[in-house]
């Protein structure tokens, strides 16, 4: 099966760029840098996050690939430029090593006490370093801006090609859950956007601030669980032919790739397993506008495909890491027993990482809507999706809405 959209990013935490590129979106979607900013401003945004995101920013570089505000179909690349690079350049300098540099690293301890649960022991191990700041700079999250960039032109295309709106919220912090009835609709983003949790049901999110900051000041931190949700797929993205062919299973290799997302389920998922049957279902009932079903439990996935019905997908976020009340770990130049390397941290990044998670959401459904209606060109994928749509609905099978 040929690769329909690739794409890469590179880039430390503190180093002095991340570039993210990607290849396969077609001609003309309509994408600058005000929307791809507005993504990154989101991303950084949200109850719990750490000092570095208020003094740091992201300065944003279309390089490739764009003209005039839209694409041209060849290979994208965009820089994103960290303001922090000067306090860092030799920490992390590329070049070889001086004099100004050696200094620079003699006045910084070497990070020889890995974090339980971030990536600096076993990547110590796998890497052939005797430190974890080689590690930890390409494992940080930092990393996630470059892919909320992607998505950013991912989610365009799938909004001018086919109508799709993707958006996440969060739907539960630590031990509170939001409660609500009915799904947001896009409607609800700007709400959604101005809540400090990205929650909502404005009950929970006050209570979920509160228990931030009683983590906050426990010295502790905290995960919880993001979803995202979207609106006017067709029906028939992803196949039920091959295991790594079925949307789900893509949807859910692309949000496990996200930094300390530790499980995921589509529709109501595990809560499905406790079900009988008979209440587990989406029964498909008749309607004047075309077909219905009775319920959304299954997340608008049926057999690896898209039902064309709401698509409804989580992901589950372990607590930070970094832990101000450092845990107990090891000093590996000495193998004795201490406290993990602290300076600072997130509490709780659970709201950055659901705009991560729509990113990675949109990247999935905009590869699998050129899988299945190609088009070098924005109209070119539309007319073909009109087209299929035509024949669905002209065989008395299109979905109501
Ligand atoms: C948006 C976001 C921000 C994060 N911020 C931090 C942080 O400040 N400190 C930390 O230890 N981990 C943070 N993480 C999680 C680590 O990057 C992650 O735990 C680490 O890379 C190890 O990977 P794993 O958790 O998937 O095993 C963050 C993750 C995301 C998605
Ligand atoms: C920089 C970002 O997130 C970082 C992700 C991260 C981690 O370990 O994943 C650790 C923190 O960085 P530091 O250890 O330097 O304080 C976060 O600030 C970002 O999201 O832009």
């Amino acid at each position: 099966m040929a690769v329909m959209l690739r794409y890469l990013t590179a880039g430390e935490s503190h180093g002095q760029a991340l570039i993210a590129t990607i290849e396969g979106i077609p001609a003309h979607v309509r994408v600058g840098t005000a929307e791809i900013a507005e993504n990154l401003r989101r991303r950084r945004l949200g109850v719990g996050r750490g000092a570095r995101m208020k003094f740091e920013a992201d300065e944003l570089t279309l390089l490739c690939g764009f003209r005039h505000g839209e694409t041209l179909g060849s290979p994208i690349a965009i820089e994103i430029g960290n303001t922090e690079w000067p306090k860092w350049q030799q920490v992390m300098a590329p070049g070889d090593v001086d004099d100004e540099i050696l200094a620079q690293l003699a006045r910084n301890a070497p990070l020889t006490r890995p974090r339980p649960g971030h990536a600096d022991l076993a990547g110590m191990q796998k890497y052939d370093f005797d430190e974890a700041r080689p590690l930890l700079e390409r494992a940080s999250a930092r990393e996630t801006a470059a892919r909320v960039a992607l998505g950013t032109i991912a989610q365009a295309f799938l909004r001018q090609a086919l109508g799709v709106e993707v958006l996440s919220h969060v739907v539960e912090l630590g031990p509170v859950r939001a409660v609500r009835p009915d799904l947001p609709t896009m409607a609800d983003l700007p709400a959604i956007d101005v809540d400090p949790v990205r929650c909502f049901d404005p009950a929970a999110s006050a209570a979920m601030q509160e228990e931030v900051e009683a983590c906050h000041r426990d010295g502790d931190t905290l995960g919880g669980v993001v979803e995202v949700v979207a609106w006017g797929l067709p029906p028939g993205l992803g196949s039920h032919s091959q295991g790594d062919r079925r949307l789900d299973a893509k949807l859910a290799g692309a949000l496990m790739g996200i930094q300390a997302i530790k499980g995921v389920e589509v529709g109501d998922g595990f809560e499905l397993a406790r079900t009988r049957g008979s209440l587990a279902h989406d029964e498909i009932l008749p309607g004047a506008s075309g077909i219905r079903r009775a319920s959304h439990r299954s997340g608008g996935t049926e057999g690896g495909m898209s039902t064309g019905e709401v698509l409804r997908v989580r992901a589950a976020m372990k607590p930070i890491a970094t832990v101000p009340r450092a845990l107990r770990t090891i000093d590996t130049t000495t193998g004795e027993a201490t406290a993990a390397h602290h300076q600072r941290s997130d509490v709780c990044a659970v709201p950055a990482a659901g705009v991560v998670a729509e990113a990675m959401v949109a990247l999935v459904l905009a590869e699998a809507a050129l899988e299945k209606f190609g088009g070098d060109s924005v109209g070119e994928t539309r007319r073909n999706c009109e087209a299929y749509l035509a024949d669905v609905r002209a065989r008395g099978l299109e979905i109501g809405r």
